[in-house]
């Protein structure tokens, strides 16, 4: 069922983005006393270079299995590593895209894709050069000066995105990045996103709902069970390194094939009486 992320290349080496979970669990307690076990135990090696998509039924621990990886919490058991070091608080090395844009209403697109590296005291000059590259590279130049609330949600989404990759990160975190959008802008962020990671070949974790975004993205699939969420497949995944993209690759029989077998792990869940859902571990 393991597989490594691409295809012939096994991790052998703590590498700048190499990813490493090993034993990790999440449980967390409320104030009753009683505790929610929402992951794990998980191990998991992730190369350079990698797009892991990863699926799950709602609440399998998708968020919570990024949030660790970020940096935002620590496991309740096992270590999370990242180029060979524990991960113990967030860095912009990590950059993290969320659903929604959480961009800077009174700053102009510029600024907000500036915002970390004048953080982190780049100069000014190096600053500029920077924007106008990430700017350029999610198609965003000529809307460089206006605010945020100016935008569409799918442009907002871009620079967010130009953001996060301003700080050139080892790793990139998506959580469900193009779920609130309509079906078009994200088939059209699907695309963007496949020449951008195509082109710079960053790690990336990438959450989602779809079966066939994660299909269409990842160069891995990893499937969660429902809570506490385990992996329940693995499966590497070669179309996004292929030199195709849209109907070219929906239309393939391998690609609809892959579909329906990644598909088939989440139905268990999928048919699970919502009446009867996970008892909570005291
Ligand atoms: N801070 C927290 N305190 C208590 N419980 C939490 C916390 N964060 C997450 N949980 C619980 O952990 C479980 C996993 O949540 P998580 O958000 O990671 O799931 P998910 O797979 O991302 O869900 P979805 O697909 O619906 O976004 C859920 O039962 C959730 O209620």
């Amino acid at each position: 069922m393991s597989a490594p992320g691409l295809a012939g290349l096994t991790p052998s080496a703590p590498t700048a983005s190499r990813l490493v979970l090993t034993g990790v669990e999440q449980r967390f307690r409320a104030k009753d006393g009683s505790t929610t076990h929402a992951l794990g135990p998980l191990d998991l090696d992730v190369v350079d270079g990698s797009f892991l998509a990863v699926v799950g039924p709602s609440g399998c621990g998708k968020s919570t299995l990024l949030r660790l990886v970020a940096g935002f919490a620590q496991p309740t058991a096992g270590s999370v590593e990242v180029g060979g070091r524990v991960v113990d608080g967030p860095s912009p090395d990590r950059g993290v895209v969320f659903q929604q844009p959480n961009l800077y209403p009174w700053l102009s697109v510029a600024e907000n894709v500036a915002f970390g590296l004048k953080m982190r005291h780049v100069p000014r000059a190096e600053r500029r050069a920077i924007v106008a590259e990430h700017l350029e590279l999610v198609g965003l130049a000529d809307v460089a000066s206006r605010r945020p609330y100016e935008l569409s949600g799918g442009m907002q989404q871009r620079v967010q995105l130009a953001r996060v990759l301003a700080n050139r990160p080892s790793v990139v975190l998506m959580d469900e990045p193009f779920a609130a959008l309509d079906a078009i802008t994200r088939e059209r962020l699907q695309d963007e996103l496949l020449r951008i990671w195509r082109t710079h070949r960053t790690t990336v974790v990438f959450i989602t709902h779809s079966v066939d975004e994660a299909v269409y993205l990842g160069t891995r699939v990893l499937v969660m069970s429902p809570r506490p969420g385990t992996i329940v497949a693995d499966e590497p995944v070669t179309f996004s390194t292929s030199d195709q993209a849209g109907d070219a690759v929906r239309d393939d029989p391998a690609f609809i094939e892959q579909r329906r077998r990644i598909s088939a792990h989440l139905r268990p869940a999928r048919n699970q009486n919502p009446q009867n859902p996970q008892k909570e571990s005291a």
